[in-house]
């Protein structure tokens, strides 16, 4: 086991967003977030590395734990926690630098000086996001000369430089061309090897192609949560059913 939440509930304000949400998400599987604009997927993804903090109003009750620490205690540093726990983004977000130095940013942050362990680090990120052989021989022109679906991998690759243990993907492909698309799917499947990876989308033929578990929400409720294959073609949940079936949403 990788993830468990305990009674996690949210609240923006006044307003809960999420409800008692219990759940345990394996190791090294892909973890797939569906369910109608609002449901709270994006808001249960940025708690696992408490992106909402940044949120003002933004209140927590009850327990994530990672590897058994829970991720609210006193005792947890953020840095720390973003660092094992990495975030990618609906809209490409390269930085205005070099491809080079936009992979090696996290590893300069921690203090590594080292040109060789540098080199060799982004040379495997790069390899790790199915991008090397497009830009190994432009690693110092811009980022942002890249495609959309390059950037992706970009920022992939600059997630997975600092070895973390969870990958948070929040409508990975989203803003990406169909062919693209695929490429971030079938990088999704070769990163599980290394990763846990929990991933949001709007796109119910994605989560399906794309993950072995999926959770469906609504209203900031957990309504089902299950394996991937069964939850789709056999749903225990009405409302699960309703909605897989293009009924609502
Ligand atoms: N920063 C915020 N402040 C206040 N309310 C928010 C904030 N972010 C989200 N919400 C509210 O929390 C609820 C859940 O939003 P969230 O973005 O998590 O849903 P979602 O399922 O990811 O939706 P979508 O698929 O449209 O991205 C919504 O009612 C939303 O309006």
């Amino acid at each position: 086991m990788c993830i468990e939440t305990r009674d996690l509930n949210l609240f923006y304000g006044a307003k809960q967003a999420l409800y008692d949400i219990n759940m345990q998400v394996p190791k090294n599987r892909v973890t797939a977030f569906i369910g109608p604009s609002g449901c709270g997927k994006s808001t249960l993804l940025r708690t696992f590395n408490r992106m909402n903090d940044l949120v003002d109003g933004c209140r927590v009750e009850g327990e994530i734990l990672l590897d058994k620490q829970n991720i609210f205690d006193r005792s947890v540093d953020i840095t720390d926690l973003r660092q094992r726990v990495g975030m990618v983004f609906q809209k490409p977000n390269p930085f205005p630098k070099s491809i080079y130095e936009n992979v090696a940013y996290g590893l300069r942050l921690q203090g590594q000086k080292s040109k060789r362990v540098l080199d060799e680090v982004v040379e495997q990120s790069l390899r790790g996001a199915a991008l090397w052989d497009e830009v190994k021989d432009r690693l110092h022109d811009s980022a942002l000369g890249l495609s959309g679906g390059q950037q992706q991998r970009l920022v992939i690759a600059r997630a997975i430089a600092v070895q973390p243990e969870v990958l948070l993907l929040d409508e990975p492909c989203s803003a990406l061309d169909p062919i693209s698309t695929l490429k971030v799917e079938e990088l999704i499947h070769e990163l599980k090897e290394q990763f846990t990876i929990l991933i949001v989308t709007h796109n119910m033929q994605q989560a399906a192609r794309v993950s072995d578990y999926t959770a469906f929400m609504y209203l900031g409720k957990m309504v089902e949560y299950g394996d991937t294959d069964t939850l789709f073609t056999n749903p225990s949940n009405k409302q699960t059913e309703d909605y897989i079936t293009g009924r609502y949403g």
